[in-house]
Protein backbone atom coordinates (compact mmCIF):
# COMPACT_ATOMS: atom_id res chain seq x y z
CA UNK A 1 0.00 0.00 0.00
CA UNK A 2 1.09 3.31 -0.81
CA UNK A 3 1.79 5.91 1.86
CA UNK A 4 0.85 8.92 -0.18
CA UNK A 5 -2.82 10.31 -1.58
CA UNK A 6 -4.56 9.43 -4.81
CA UNK A 7 -5.76 12.66 -5.47
CA UNK A 8 -7.91 13.76 -8.23
CA UNK A 9 -8.24 11.56 -11.26
CA UNK A 10 -9.71 10.68 -14.36
CA UNK A 11 -9.21 8.48 -17.59
CA UNK A 12 -10.83 8.09 -20.81
CA UNK A 13 -10.25 8.29 -24.81
CA UNK A 14 -8.87 11.42 -25.89
CA UNK A 15 -9.32 12.77 -29.35
CA UNK A 16 -11.53 10.47 -30.79
CA UNK A 17 -11.62 12.02 -34.79
CA UNK A 18 -15.02 11.81 -35.99
CA UNK A 19 -16.87 12.68 -39.39
CA UNK A 20 -20.54 12.10 -39.44
CA UNK A 21 -22.15 12.46 -42.49
CA UNK A 22 -25.71 12.54 -42.81
CA UNK A 23 -27.66 11.64 -46.28
CA UNK A 24 -30.95 13.88 -46.89
CA UNK A 25 -32.89 14.68 -49.88
CA UNK A 26 -33.67 12.52 -52.83
CA UNK A 27 -32.23 9.52 -52.88
CA UNK A 28 -29.58 10.88 -49.95
CA UNK A 29 -27.55 12.61 -52.16
CA UNK A 30 -27.80 16.27 -50.28
CA UNK A 31 -24.75 15.32 -47.47
CA UNK A 32 -24.46 17.43 -44.41
CA UNK A 33 -20.98 16.54 -42.37
CA UNK A 34 -19.84 16.88 -38.42
CA UNK A 35 -15.89 16.81 -37.93
CA UNK A 36 -15.53 16.59 -34.29
CA UNK A 37 -12.47 15.55 -32.21
CA UNK A 38 -14.21 14.10 -29.18
CA UNK A 39 -12.65 13.78 -25.63
CA UNK A 40 -14.09 11.32 -22.43
CA UNK A 41 -12.75 11.49 -19.66
CA UNK A 42 -14.29 9.31 -16.82
CA UNK A 43 -14.16 9.96 -12.63
CA UNK A 44 -15.59 7.55 -10.03
CA UNK A 45 -14.22 4.71 -8.24
CA UNK A 46 -10.44 3.96 -9.32
CA UNK A 47 -8.78 3.58 -6.15
CA UNK A 48 -7.97 -0.17 -6.75
CA UNK A 49 -7.22 0.47 -10.06
CA UNK A 50 -4.52 2.80 -9.47
CA UNK A 51 -3.38 0.92 -6.10
CA UNK A 52 -3.88 -3.11 -6.48
CA UNK A 53 -4.05 -3.56 -10.26
CA UNK A 54 -7.24 -5.02 -10.12
CA UNK A 55 -9.29 -3.52 -12.81
CA UNK A 56 -12.70 -4.74 -12.09
CA UNK A 57 -13.96 -0.89 -11.78
CA UNK A 58 -12.19 0.21 -15.45
CA UNK A 59 -14.26 0.44 -18.48
CA UNK A 60 -11.39 0.28 -21.09
CA UNK A 61 -10.67 3.86 -22.73
CA UNK A 62 -10.73 1.24 -25.68
CA UNK A 63 -14.19 0.97 -25.07
CA UNK A 64 -15.37 4.87 -24.47
CA UNK A 65 -13.84 5.01 -27.69
CA UNK A 66 -16.13 2.44 -29.72
CA UNK A 67 -19.00 4.07 -27.48
CA UNK A 68 -18.35 7.19 -29.08
CA UNK A 69 -18.64 6.30 -32.67
CA UNK A 70 -21.08 3.75 -31.91
CA UNK A 71 -23.28 6.97 -30.56
CA UNK A 72 -22.60 8.55 -33.65
CA UNK A 73 -24.30 5.74 -35.61
CA UNK A 74 -27.26 5.24 -33.36
CA UNK A 75 -28.41 8.77 -32.20
CA UNK A 76 -26.61 10.77 -34.44
CA UNK A 77 -24.44 13.99 -34.10
CA UNK A 78 -27.30 16.96 -34.02
CA UNK A 79 -24.62 19.58 -31.95
CA UNK A 80 -21.31 19.22 -30.21
CA UNK A 81 -23.59 19.97 -27.28
CA UNK A 82 -26.23 17.61 -28.16
CA UNK A 83 -23.91 14.68 -28.88
CA UNK A 84 -21.38 15.22 -25.37
CA UNK A 85 -24.65 15.26 -23.20
CA UNK A 86 -25.46 11.76 -24.72
CA UNK A 87 -22.33 10.57 -24.07
CA UNK A 88 -21.87 11.64 -20.66
CA UNK A 89 -24.89 10.32 -19.59
CA UNK A 90 -24.35 7.50 -20.90
CA UNK A 91 -21.24 6.32 -19.17
CA UNK A 92 -22.74 8.10 -15.75
CA UNK A 93 -26.33 5.84 -16.09
CA UNK A 94 -24.74 2.88 -17.63
CA UNK A 95 -22.05 1.98 -14.71
CA UNK A 96 -22.25 2.26 -10.85
CA UNK A 97 -18.22 3.01 -10.49
CA UNK A 98 -18.85 5.77 -12.82
CA UNK A 99 -19.81 9.10 -10.77
CA UNK A 100 -19.19 11.76 -13.16
CA UNK A 101 -18.42 11.97 -17.26
CA UNK A 102 -16.87 15.07 -18.73
CA UNK A 103 -17.32 15.20 -22.59
CA UNK A 104 -15.05 17.46 -24.60
CA UNK A 105 -15.85 18.14 -28.09
CA UNK A 106 -13.99 20.56 -30.75
CA UNK A 107 -15.95 20.81 -34.15
CA UNK A 108 -14.24 22.05 -37.60
CA UNK A 109 -16.05 23.83 -39.27
CA UNK A 110 -16.59 22.82 -43.10
CA UNK A 111 -18.38 24.99 -46.40
CA UNK A 112 -20.43 23.61 -49.13
CA UNK A 113 -18.70 23.62 -52.43
CA UNK A 114 -21.67 24.62 -54.65
CA UNK A 115 -21.31 23.18 -58.32
CA UNK A 116 -24.23 24.68 -60.40
CA UNK A 117 -23.57 21.64 -63.09
CA UNK A 118 -24.05 18.94 -60.16
CA UNK A 119 -27.41 18.15 -58.14
CA UNK A 120 -25.96 16.26 -55.35
CA UNK A 121 -24.14 18.07 -52.92
CA UNK A 122 -21.29 16.31 -51.16
CA UNK A 123 -17.54 18.41 -51.18
CA UNK A 124 -16.86 20.58 -48.70
CA UNK A 125 -14.00 23.24 -48.04
CA UNK A 126 -12.08 23.40 -44.56
CA UNK A 127 -13.14 26.65 -42.86
CA UNK A 128 -10.27 28.77 -41.83
CA UNK A 129 -8.91 28.36 -38.60
CA UNK A 130 -11.77 28.33 -35.96
CA UNK A 131 -12.77 25.67 -33.96
CA UNK A 132 -16.23 25.56 -32.06
CA UNK A 133 -15.80 23.41 -28.50
CA UNK A 134 -17.86 22.16 -25.95
CA UNK A 135 -17.44 20.47 -22.35
CA UNK A 136 -20.12 18.94 -20.95
CA UNK A 137 -19.90 17.15 -17.37
CA UNK A 138 -22.47 14.99 -15.81
CA UNK A 139 -22.94 13.56 -12.71
CA UNK A 140 -25.76 12.59 -10.13
CA UNK A 141 -25.05 14.41 -7.92
CA UNK A 142 -23.88 18.01 -9.66
CA UNK A 143 -26.52 17.43 -12.97
CA UNK A 144 -25.79 18.43 -15.82
CA UNK A 145 -23.41 21.04 -16.80
CA UNK A 146 -22.85 22.18 -20.84
CA UNK A 147 -19.79 24.92 -21.68
CA UNK A 148 -19.70 25.83 -25.19
CA UNK A 149 -17.45 27.88 -26.73
CA UNK A 150 -14.68 28.93 -29.26
CA UNK A 151 -10.85 29.09 -29.98
CA UNK A 152 -8.51 30.16 -33.04
CA UNK A 153 -10.97 33.17 -33.84
CA UNK A 154 -8.58 35.72 -35.37
CA UNK A 155 -10.19 39.55 -35.63
CA UNK A 156 -8.70 42.64 -36.57
CA UNK A 157 -9.88 46.55 -36.22
CA UNK A 158 -7.50 48.71 -38.35
CA UNK A 159 -8.70 51.33 -36.71
CA UNK A 160 -10.79 52.96 -33.80
CA UNK A 161 -8.62 51.74 -30.92
CA UNK A 162 -6.13 53.79 -28.35
CA UNK A 163 -4.11 52.72 -25.59
CA UNK A 164 -2.84 55.56 -23.21
CA UNK A 165 -2.48 57.44 -19.77
CA UNK A 166 -0.92 54.43 -18.47
CA UNK A 167 1.20 53.83 -15.84
CA UNK A 168 4.76 54.96 -16.40
CA UNK A 169 7.66 53.79 -14.96
CA UNK A 170 11.48 54.16 -15.01
CA UNK A 171 10.98 50.78 -16.82
CA UNK A 172 8.43 52.18 -19.28
CA UNK A 173 9.07 52.73 -23.26
CA UNK A 174 5.81 52.09 -24.83
CA UNK A 175 4.30 55.36 -26.28
CA UNK A 176 0.78 56.52 -26.42
CA UNK A 177 -0.77 55.46 -28.91
CA UNK A 178 -4.27 57.12 -30.51
CA UNK A 179 -4.44 55.32 -33.46
CA UNK A 180 -3.87 51.62 -33.70
CA UNK A 181 -4.64 48.40 -34.84
CA UNK A 182 -6.48 46.35 -32.32
CA UNK A 183 -6.06 42.35 -33.37
CA UNK A 184 -6.67 38.96 -31.41
CA UNK A 185 -6.99 35.55 -31.49
CA UNK A 186 -10.38 35.06 -29.50
CA UNK A 187 -11.00 32.17 -27.01
CA UNK A 188 -14.29 31.98 -25.82
CA UNK A 189 -16.03 30.02 -23.10
CA UNK A 190 -19.66 30.35 -22.17
CA UNK A 191 -21.63 28.34 -19.46
CA UNK A 192 -25.26 27.64 -20.37
CA UNK A 193 -27.92 28.11 -17.66
CA UNK A 194 -29.43 24.99 -16.07
CA UNK A 195 -32.68 24.94 -17.79
CA UNK A 196 -30.95 25.34 -21.52
CA UNK A 197 -28.97 22.89 -20.60
CA UNK A 198 -31.49 20.55 -19.62
CA UNK A 199 -33.98 21.76 -22.51
CA UNK A 200 -33.82 18.20 -25.03
CA UNK A 201 -34.75 20.44 -27.70
CA UNK A 202 -32.29 23.09 -27.16
CA UNK A 203 -31.17 24.49 -30.04
CA UNK A 204 -27.23 24.41 -29.67
CA UNK A 205 -26.21 25.59 -33.56
CA UNK A 206 -28.19 28.42 -33.27
CA UNK A 207 -27.44 29.77 -29.76
CA UNK A 208 -23.46 29.01 -30.80
CA UNK A 209 -24.31 31.32 -33.83
CA UNK A 210 -26.06 33.90 -31.84
CA UNK A 211 -23.19 33.96 -29.24
CA UNK A 212 -20.57 34.40 -31.88
CA UNK A 213 -22.32 37.21 -33.92
CA UNK A 214 -22.85 39.25 -30.51
CA UNK A 215 -18.82 38.86 -29.71
CA UNK A 216 -18.00 39.91 -33.23
CA UNK A 217 -20.47 42.92 -33.23
CA UNK A 218 -19.08 44.06 -30.36
CA UNK A 219 -15.25 44.13 -30.89
CA UNK A 220 -16.54 45.79 -34.54
CA UNK A 221 -18.79 48.34 -32.65
CA UNK A 222 -16.46 49.44 -29.45
CA UNK A 223 -14.14 51.78 -29.86
CA UNK A 224 -11.57 50.73 -27.80
CA UNK A 225 -9.01 52.40 -25.25
CA UNK A 226 -7.73 48.63 -24.21
CA UNK A 227 -8.14 45.44 -24.89
CA UNK A 228 -9.55 44.74 -21.43
CA UNK A 229 -12.05 47.39 -22.20
CA UNK A 230 -13.08 45.51 -25.85
CA UNK A 231 -13.30 42.31 -23.55
CA UNK A 232 -15.67 43.62 -21.06
CA UNK A 233 -17.81 44.53 -23.82
CA UNK A 234 -17.85 41.76 -26.01
CA UNK A 235 -18.74 39.42 -22.90
CA UNK A 236 -21.51 41.89 -21.89
CA UNK A 237 -23.07 42.29 -25.24
CA UNK A 238 -23.80 38.32 -25.39
CA UNK A 239 -25.43 38.07 -21.82
CA UNK A 240 -27.60 41.23 -22.50
CA UNK A 241 -28.55 39.11 -25.64
CA UNK A 242 -28.42 35.94 -25.42
CA UNK A 243 -30.72 34.88 -22.03
CA UNK A 244 -29.28 31.13 -21.76
CA UNK A 245 -25.80 32.14 -21.18
CA UNK A 246 -24.58 32.52 -17.61
CA UNK A 247 -21.11 33.69 -17.94
CA UNK A 248 -18.29 34.30 -20.51
CA UNK A 249 -15.07 33.94 -19.95
CA UNK A 250 -12.77 35.52 -22.84
CA UNK A 251 -8.47 34.54 -23.25
CA UNK A 252 -7.52 37.24 -25.97
CA UNK A 253 -3.93 38.14 -27.08
CA UNK A 254 -3.29 40.95 -27.77
CA UNK A 255 -1.66 40.58 -31.43
CA UNK A 256 0.55 43.68 -31.71
CA UNK A 257 0.98 45.39 -34.75
CA UNK A 258 3.84 48.03 -34.81
CA UNK A 259 4.35 51.19 -37.17
CA UNK A 260 7.14 50.66 -39.22
CA UNK A 261 9.59 53.32 -38.93
CA UNK A 262 9.79 54.59 -43.10
CA UNK A 263 11.92 57.39 -41.53
CA UNK A 264 15.12 56.35 -43.00
CA UNK A 265 13.55 56.05 -46.67
CA UNK A 266 12.35 59.56 -46.62
CA UNK A 267 8.65 58.07 -46.47
CA UNK A 268 6.52 59.60 -43.37
CA UNK A 269 4.36 56.50 -41.95
CA UNK A 270 0.73 57.75 -41.59
CA UNK A 271 -0.62 54.66 -39.80
CA UNK A 272 -0.27 52.56 -43.09
CA UNK A 273 2.46 49.98 -42.76
CA UNK A 274 2.98 47.86 -39.61
CA UNK A 275 5.24 44.93 -38.74
CA UNK A 276 2.48 42.40 -37.35
CA UNK A 277 4.51 40.71 -34.16
CA UNK A 278 3.91 36.49 -33.98
CA UNK A 279 5.10 36.46 -30.30
CA UNK A 280 5.52 38.10 -27.33
CA UNK A 281 1.71 38.97 -27.05
CA UNK A 282 0.07 40.76 -23.86
CA UNK A 283 -2.81 38.45 -23.01
CA UNK A 284 -5.94 39.71 -21.45
CA UNK A 285 -8.16 37.62 -19.63
CA UNK A 286 -11.41 37.37 -18.21
CA UNK A 287 -14.55 36.47 -16.71
CA UNK A 288 -17.89 38.26 -16.78
CA UNK A 289 -20.91 36.89 -14.86
CA UNK A 290 -25.08 37.47 -13.93
CA UNK A 291 -24.95 39.18 -10.85
CA UNK A 292 -26.02 36.21 -8.84
CA UNK A 293 -24.57 33.46 -10.18
CA UNK A 294 -21.76 31.60 -9.41
CA UNK A 295 -19.44 31.18 -11.93
CA UNK A 296 -18.05 27.52 -12.70
CA UNK A 297 -15.49 28.49 -15.91
CA UNK A 298 -12.44 27.11 -14.48
CA UNK A 299 -9.83 30.15 -15.11
CA UNK A 300 -6.58 27.57 -15.38
CA UNK A 301 -7.40 24.45 -17.59
CA UNK A 302 -8.40 26.44 -20.85
CA UNK A 303 -8.29 24.77 -23.95
CA UNK A 304 -10.06 22.09 -24.63
CA UNK A 305 -8.42 18.71 -25.42
O1 LIG B 1 -5.03 47.06 -24.78
C1 LIG B 1 -3.95 47.00 -24.16
N1 LIG B 1 -3.95 46.66 -22.83
C2 LIG B 1 -2.80 46.59 -22.10
O2 LIG B 1 -2.84 46.28 -20.87
C3 LIG B 1 -1.59 46.85 -22.77
N2 LIG B 1 -0.29 46.84 -22.36
C4 LIG B 1 0.46 47.17 -23.44
O3 LIG B 1 1.74 47.22 -23.44
N3 LIG B 1 -0.33 47.41 -24.53
C5 LIG B 1 -1.61 47.20 -24.14
N4 LIG B 1 -2.79 47.26 -24.80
Amino acid sequence: MSKHVLAQNQYGKAENRIVAVTRKGDNGAWHEIRDLNVSVALRGEYRDVHLTGDNGNCLPTDTTKNTVYAFAKEHGVASPEAFGILLAKHFVTSQAVIHEAQVRVEEYAWERISVPTRKEQHSFARKGQEVRTAQITYSANTGLQVLSGLKDLTVMNSTNSEFHGFIKDRYTTLQEAYDRILATKVTARWANSAPAAADEEHDWDRSYQKVRRHMLEAFAETYSYSLQQTLHAMADRVLDNVSTVNEVRLNLPNKHHFLVDLEPFGLKNDNEVYFAADRMYGLIEGTIHRDGVRPVIATSDWITA
